[in-house]
């Protein structure tokens, strides 16, 4: 396969830096452009520069309409309002975009899903190998034992993360309720406070951890009277995602218009 050249917005972002660096490293993968916010401080920096590899000739700029011509495939971890101006942008013109950011509201994912239509379109909460193998194992699980076990979903994230839960964990909830036949809408609980009264069976709980410089940990559990099955995937660095992305990007260019995630870039599904 030939090699492409990426764009990368939200460059100067915690998963920006590793973007960089993961293209950077990656031998069938440039790095065409890279964006930031109008009112970025690092505007006119070196991407190369930004993350000690030294200059590489691609500047932070604050526009895609500076770069068009710079890449073939747009990758994009910001945020859910930014994301959606980003697709338009890419159907306009014609560039397949991989995305990783998380948040996104019922509304959000209709015109994602409706973009998709006219553009190759890569989706996921999380571009780690574990998590879309851990997304495989829950399936089991929840045919195992997730009819007769309580189940709940404990993430771990830091201390700077926006969004609850995170969007892997409600994948995760995605995942064993499609299985088990639930609706997820329905039977989550987010939370506990007070007097909340005694589990009821068919539910899926949430809990939340913010803390630190925690990378991203999630775990589920099926618990019945006299055994509980946990499974555990625990990111030490973001290198994971970025790594992720950069294989996701290089399967798309070759993709027709749809909406994708990475259990089809990894041919899970
Ligand atoms: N799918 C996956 O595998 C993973 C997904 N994520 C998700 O990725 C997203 C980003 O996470 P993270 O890197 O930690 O967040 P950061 O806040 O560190 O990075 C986001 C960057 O995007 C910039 N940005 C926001 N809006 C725009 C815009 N319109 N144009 C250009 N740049 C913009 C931000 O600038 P400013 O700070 O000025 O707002 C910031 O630099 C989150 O939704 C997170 O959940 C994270 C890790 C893995
Ligand atoms: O914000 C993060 O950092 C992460 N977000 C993703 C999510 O919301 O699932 C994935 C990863 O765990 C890191």
């Amino acid at each position: 396969m030939d090699a492409i050249r990426v764009g990368i917005v939200g460059a100067s972002g915690r998963m920006g830096r590793t973007l960089i660096e993961a293209a950077l490293a990656h031998h069938q993968i440039r790095l065409g452009a890279a964006v930031e916010r109008p009112n970025s401080k690092l505007l006119g920096v070196d991407a190369g520069d930004l993350v000690g590899h030294g200059n590489i000739g691609v500047t932070l700029v604050d526009s895609l309409d500076l770069v068009a011509e710079d890449f073939d495939v747009l990758i994009d971890f910001t945020n859910p309002e930014s994301s959606i101006e980003l697709i338009q942008w890419c159907c306009e013109h014609q560039k397949p975009i991989v995305i990783g950011t998380t948040g996104f509201n019922s509304h959000q994912k209709e015109r994602i899903g409706e973009y998709a239509q006219d553009l190759p379109i890569m989706l996921a909460p999380n571009m780690s190998v574990g998590v879309n193998l851990l997304f495989k194992l829950l399936e089991t699980a929840a045919e195992v034992m997730g009819s007769y076990t309580d189940i709940e979903i404990i993430e771990g994230h830091h201390r700077y993360k926006k969004d609850a839960p995170s969007g892997t964990a409600l994948k995760m909830g995605e995942v064993i309720a499609d299985t088990l036949g639930r609706d997820l809408e329905q039977c989550a609980i987010y939370g506990r406070e007070g007097i909340s009264g005694e589990r009821e069976r068919d539910t899926i709980a949430f809990s939340t951890i913010r803390a630190g410089d925690i990378v991203g940990e999630h775990t589920a559990l099926f618990a019945d009277i006299g055994e509980r099955l946990e499974i555990t995937h625990k990111a030490s660095s973001r290198m994971t995602f970025a790594n992720g992305a950069m294989r996701a990007s290089l399967w798309l260019s070759a993709q027709p218009n749809g909406l994708f995630d990475m259990q089809n870039v990894l041919g899970l599904k």
